[in-house]
Formats: structure tokens, C-alpha cells, sequence
């Protein structure tokens, strides 16, 4: 039987990168990708860019919507202190299934929070489900038509705070209009755009940041 594009990226992470350490598995990833057979992670140029923003924001709790095969929770929970706790939302079971293999060979699974479900239903039961009163960072990276109700959403349930920094991957490509239209007229948010590629190729992309103001 075929086997499926993200079982194929977990062998390659098993086969070339070593239990516990995160560089290792993001390394054989994007080797993966650009070499063998493209995926949709962040992947390594829009990484480089999620990391200073991360560092920057150096958050105790994250939010991650799409996990996919877990290349960016791997990313971000690498750079998160102690007891800094990311929670990451997939719809898809057969990618979640993957992610968690993934996020288990970096060594990451007691910072990482991994929830199977729609955004939708699950954002909602953030405080009651995970005890958490708001996000200090938001990584917005699943089905790109659910970016603008998912952060509508965030805000009526309060789990935004003044500064919280919410970053979109593919604001360009798949791309997300109707998102970057509220996000970048809307008085609540300071929005800035860092243009970039879409993940091994030469096609423009980018991340939008943007802050809540409260
Ligand atoms: O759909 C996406 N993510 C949510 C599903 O888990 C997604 C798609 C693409 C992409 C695909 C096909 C193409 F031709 C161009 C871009 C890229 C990404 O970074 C993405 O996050
Ligand atoms: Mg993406």
C-alpha cells in the first residue's frame, strides 16, 4: 500500500536526524523538502523570520493553528524557557499522527500541547480546557480561509492580551485577503509585513505580524 507524503517526511527525520535534537530534525526536514519531494512546512528562509519574532516576544504561552507535520512546533517550542507551554491545533488525524512522531523524536513533547479538532470548536475551550487566561503568541498557519474568523474568534473569547503578537504564514501564497484586510485596517492591531518565499521555492510569500493593542 502507497505509503502518504508525511509518513515519507517522518522516515527521513528517523533515518537522518538524532532523538533530541531539534536543529537535527528541522535540518533533515527542509534537506527532505528540497531535495526529495516539497511539503508545506514554514520551512528554513520564513523559519529564520518566526524565530527572531519568537525570541523576540519570548512567549509563556503559544498558540499554534496547524500543526501539519510539526516542523514549526518544533521550530518555536526549541526556543521556548522552561516552563513556556505551546499548544498546537490539527484538524487532520493523519497529520497529527505524524507530528506527534515528529515532535517526539526532537524531544519536545513535555512543552507541546498537540490537540486534534477544528480551531473553531476548540478555541472556545481554551481557558476551561488548558487553564489558560490569555496567548502571548498566536502562530496562525492552517486552512487560510479560518485566519480571520479563528482571530475574530480569539478576541471574543478574550484569549488575546494587550501586546500579543499574532504571526500568519502564506499571507501571499495560498495567500489570505480577507484576513490581511481586517488585520491591517483594524485600530487593534499594529500589523507589519516581512516579505519572504514560499517554502523551497522562488515564489514570493511572507508573515504578517501583528499586535494586539488590547
Ligand atoms: O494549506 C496550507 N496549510 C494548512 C493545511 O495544513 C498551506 C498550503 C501551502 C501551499 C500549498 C500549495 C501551493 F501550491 C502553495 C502553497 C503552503 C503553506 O505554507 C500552507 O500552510
Ligand atoms: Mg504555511
Amino acid at each position: 500500500t502507497q505509503s502518504t507524503r508525511p509518513q515519507r517526511l517522518l522516515g527521513a527525520v528517523q533515518k537522518n536526524a538524532t532523538r533530541g535534537q531539534p536543529h537535527s530534525v528541522l535540518k533533515a526536514i527542509d534537506q527532505f523538502c528540497t531535495h526529495t519531494e516539497w511539503a508545506m512546512n514554514v520551512g528554513d528562509e520564513k523559519g529564520c523570520i518566526l524565530d527572531s519574532v519568537v525570541s523576540e516576544v519570548n512567549p509563556a504561552t503559544v498558540l499554534e493553528l496547524g500543526t501539519y507535520c510539526g516542523y514549526s512546533t518544533v521550530r518555536i517550542a526549541s526556543l521556548l524557557p522552561p516552563h513556556a507551554k505551546l499548544i498546537t491545533l490539527e484538524f487532520n488525524p493523519d497529520f497529527a499522527a505524524i507530528a506527534r512522531q515528529v515532535i517526539a523524536w526532537a524531544g519536545l513533547e513535555d512543552k507541546v500541547q498537540l490537540v486534534e479538532g477544528a480551531s473553531g470548536d476548540w478555541i472556545p475551550k481554551m481557558k476551561e480546557q488548558f487553564g489558560i487566561t490569555t496567548f502571548d503568541f498566536v502562530f496562525l498557519d492552517h486552512w487560510k480561509d479560518r485566519y480571520l474568523p479563528d482571530t475574530k474568534l480569539m478576541e471574543e473569547c478574550g484569549l488575546l492580551r494587550k501586546g500579543t503578537v499574532l504571526l500568519a504564514d502564506n499571507v501571499i501564497c495560498p495567500g489570505t485577503p480577507d484576513y490581511l484586510e481586517y488585520i491591517r485596517n483594524s485600530p487593534r492591531y499594529k500589523s507589519q509585513y516581512f516579505k519572504s518565499h514560499l517554502e523551497y521555492t522562488k515564489v514570493e510569500d511572507g508573515l504578517e505580524k501583528s499586535v494586539f493593542q488590547g
